[in-house]
């Protein structure tokens, strides 16, 4: 018999079954791709039809190896989308009771476990009708038994895009606790989305405006029709099936196949200038950003220069935005694209340039010190050296004040009054600190670097300007003459550009970047979130030529990385602060919402801090030994450097043992072992499980900013919003489990049900064993 080649695509729902069953499941769901594509007739693939799924639908089970089984749906000839994996005995009958739909609204094949939603969650514990004296009872009590939705006609849930066959449990389900059983199922993303919104207060016109219309199909919904199902995006990524056996074989992010459509959306706009993309921890915005890459590069002419350029605040995360590019386009992809911090690219733009030496760029540290020096020597105490260090960046050198008269007319929104002797007094300082820097040996600063390599990149671009005005004007004559000398004609460095992390980036930065693209369509994309925002300080984008005001900005608010319930507390970390939106305007986490379910986050309280490394390493122990977790899908944060050197001598001594990998500026240190760092290192990551350490008072916000209180109260806020943002991003880079620890008091930036709810460290280390806390997820 000749052999058929067959095309087999994964669904989004399998997806998550591969996620849950691991690594064995991946790999034989790759061979048994690969197999079927190569004959559907091979007998070891035990391929057998099940029934019709109505239209030309066809449903086969299939078998991946001794233990596993796959569900399988034929939407035409000889083009298969694997809807389900199931293990163990029980597999067949499991894949054998699911029911397959094709969504109304988007258009997406979608299926449930009907048996398994019910049984499990809303069987539970079903109220009994009301006797005739509960009927007499009040109405908040009929409200507390009312099931959840049931102010919802069923047209109006179908309607939103719930999947039918789920009404009837959904029907019964009358608590919170029963909706995030519900919910913790493998239902469809829209479904969930939808419930977890109408919970939280949304009314349906809003979940219809904000969430369902951009499920909607692009074409009219036949529920019979599986071959167009199957095409549509929301099926599956790619029509090509390489991209999925790919995908299995390296790595294993959803990301990579299935993208929310208003991720979609925003990966492939049209845009007229720049675009942005606004949105809470995790909504997946780096992901939107690689996809941009993508569909930019694929719409380049062929040929081996390197037109796009995609950035982001530090080296680390460069790099890391380097492995997943190569992730999902391959070499191809990151052959036509500059992958490149900032501070990296005016380090290059500076060395670039003839004549200019800058000397070599001191870290933090040093910078901080130099202030400290030049205070000591002008004799001047009235300022420390934060403020000054701020002030230099955020004032001076954001607004490009070159003069004493400059400085004296600069805006200083948010950061309180300066009177007109202070500035003459600052500007003195901010003179002897440029003198000690620019005597020998030469040295400089980021900032400085960054604030030149805008000034090099601006006058680059003014002469590119000027070149193309004159060719245009002269009927485009080769200019070699004119550009005698350099014998060539200058180019914009970039046709776009794509940020990421854009909240950290300076003023100069912008300015560089600015002048790195010409202006014109799909010029710049960046996304980004001020609540993450630890480094710069807010840069209003339209008053650095970068224009995304109106349809140009969107925000996300769907989180793919972390519980619902970390989530609810990290949201309580930074309430009550006000954020912008990267510009002119405020954002909020409105509507932020996840779908995952999972533990609250855990609270530990200590005596000391020896107590509460030695409770941390045996938690981490325990997660190891008894759930399986690799040490390196685990990170600790700690409050300073000394801490991280304790940390890993505590892991490292008897009797646990554990090892472990310091995260530094340009990633960890080491492949294998537990994560330590400060917060700061925390920035663009993501782990398994993470344990924020020393979160205690005075630790957190650090005491050293109590001073700011009373004697510059403007200061004094902007260090605590900072600070509380710090927390934020650590605790927001937890996927399944997030641990809170202290010594003494716990922090005032945790709730006060913190301290209630706290575990005892000093219990773990009785011979009674711990109250340790579920810890599998
Ligand atoms: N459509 C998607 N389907 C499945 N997973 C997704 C999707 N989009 C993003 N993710 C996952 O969600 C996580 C967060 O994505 P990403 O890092 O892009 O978010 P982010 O908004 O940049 O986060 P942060 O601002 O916290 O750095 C990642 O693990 C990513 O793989």
């Amino acid at each position: 018999m000749s052999k058929v080649r067959t095309q087999v695509t994964v669904s989004p729902q399998a997806h998550v079954d591969l996620r849950r069953l691991g690594h064995p499941a991946k790999d034989a769901v790759g061979d048994f791709v690969r197999r079927l594509r190569a004959d559907r007739t091979n007998r070891a693939l035990r391929l057998s039809e099940l029934r019709t799924a109505g239209g030309n639908g066809r449903l086969f089970v299939g078998a991946l190896d001794g233990q596993r089984m796959a569900l399988l749906l034929e939407t035409e000839k000889n083009r298969f989308t694997v809807l389900a994996i199931r293990e163990g005995a029980l597999a067949h009958d499991e894949l054998a009771r699911l029911t397959v739909g094709i969504n109304q609204i988007s258009g997406g094949i979608e299926l449930i476990d009907q048996a398994e939603v019910s049984a499990n969650v809303v069987a539970l514990p079903e109220r009994s009708e009301p006797t005739d004296a509960q009927q007499a009872g009040d109405a908040a009590t009929h409200a507390l038994h009312a099931p959840l939705f049931a102010g919802y006609d069923d047209d109006v849930l179908l309607g939103l895009g719930v999947v039918a066959p789920l009404l009837p449990a959904l029907r019964r389900v009358r608590d919170k606790g029963q909706l995030d059983a519900l919910l913790g199922h493998n239902l469809p993303e829209l479904t969930k989305d939808v419930l977890l919104a109408l919970h939280g207060g949304m009314g349906p016109d809003a979940v219809r405006e904000q969430i369902t219309s951009t499920w909607q199909a692009d074409d009219p919904v036949d529920p019979h029709d599986w071959a167009r199902a199957a095409r549509r995006p929301v099926s599956q990524v790619s029509t090509e099936d390489t991209a999925v056996l790919d995908a299995l074989g390296e790595g294993f992010d959803a990301w990579r196949l299935f993208l929310h459509p208003d991720q979609r959306r925003l990966a492939t706009a049209d845009f007229k200038g720049s675009g942005k993309v606004t949105g809470g921890p995790g909504t997946g915005k780096t992901v939107v950003a690689l996809h941009r890459v993508r569909h930019l590069v694929d719409r380049l002419p062929p040929g081996r220069t390197r037109p796009v350029l995609l950035t982001t605040y530090n080296t680390n995360l460069a790099a890391d935005l380097r492995k997943r590019l190569r992730q999902l386009g391959g070499e191809e992809l990151v052959g036509r694209v500059d992958v490149k911090s900032v501070d990296q690219l005016a380090r290059e733009v500076t060395a670039g340039e003839r004549g200019e030496d800058l000397g070599s760029a001191l870290d933090d540290e040093s910078a901080m010190n130099l202030w400290h020096t030049v205070c000591t020597e002008e004799g001047v105490f009235d300022y420390d050296a934060d403020f000054l260090d701020s002030e230099f960046k955020h004032v001076i050198l954001a607004q490009g004040c070159g003069t004493l008269p400059m400085y004296l007319r600069a805006e200083r929104r948010g950061r309180g009054p300066l009177h007109r002797r202070d500035r003459i007094a600052v500007w003195r300082l901010v003179e002897a600190y440029r003198a000690h820097l620019a005597a020998p040996p030469r040295r400089t600063t980021y900032a400085l670097i960054a604030d030149r390599a805008a000034r090099v990149e601006q006058h680059r671009m003014a002469r590119v300007e000027e070149q193309a005005s004159y060719k245009e004007e002269h009927g485009g004559l080769d200019l070699i003459h004119r550009e005698d000398g350099s014998g060539m004609w200058l180019k914009p460095r970039y046709q776009h550009i794509v940020v990421d992390e854009a909240q950290d980036l300076s003023a100069s930065h912008w300015r560089m970047l600015r002048a790195m693209v010409p202006k014109g369509p799909n010029d710049i994309f960046l996304v980004g979130d001020a609540h993450q925002r630890i480094y710069a300080h807010h840069v209003i984008l339209g008053r650095l030529g970068i224009e995304t005001r109106g349809r140009a900005s969107r925000r996300l608010t769907l989180n793919y990385r972390t519980t619902q319930q970390i989530l609810t507390s990290a949201h309580g970390l930074i309430d009550g602060e006000t954020f912008d939106d990267l510009d002119a305007g405020a954002d909020d986490l409105k509507g932020y919402r996840s779908i995952l379910m999972g533990l609250a986050p855990q609270f530990w309280r200590a005596p000391d801090w020896q107590t509460e490394m030695r409770a941390v390493a045996t938690l981490i122990k325990e997660r190891h030994d008894q759930y399986g977790t690799p040490y390196s899908a685990m990170a600790i944060s700690v409050p300073d450097r000394a801490a991280a050197t304790q940390m890993a001598v505590t892991l490292a001594t008897q009797p646990f043992l554990i090892p472990a990998a310091e995260l530094r500026k340009e990633g960890p240190s080491k492949d294998e072992g537990v994560r330590i760092g400060t917060m700061h290192r925390f920035k663009g990551l993501e782990f398994q499980r993470v344990f924020l350490t020393g979160v205690s008072d005075g630790q957190v916000p650090h005491q050293r900013f109590e001073v700011f209180r009373a004697t510059q109260p403007e200061r004094h806020r902007q260090e605590m919003q900072r600070a509380r943002s710090l927390l934020f991003v650590a605790a927001t880079r937890a996927r399944d489990e997030l641990i809170v620890t202290w010594n003494g008091r716990a922090s005032r930036f945790l709730p006060d049900s913190a301290e209630r709810h706290a575990f005892d460290a000093t219990e773990l280390f009785n011979q009674d064993g711990p109250p340790s806390g579920s810890a599998a997820a």
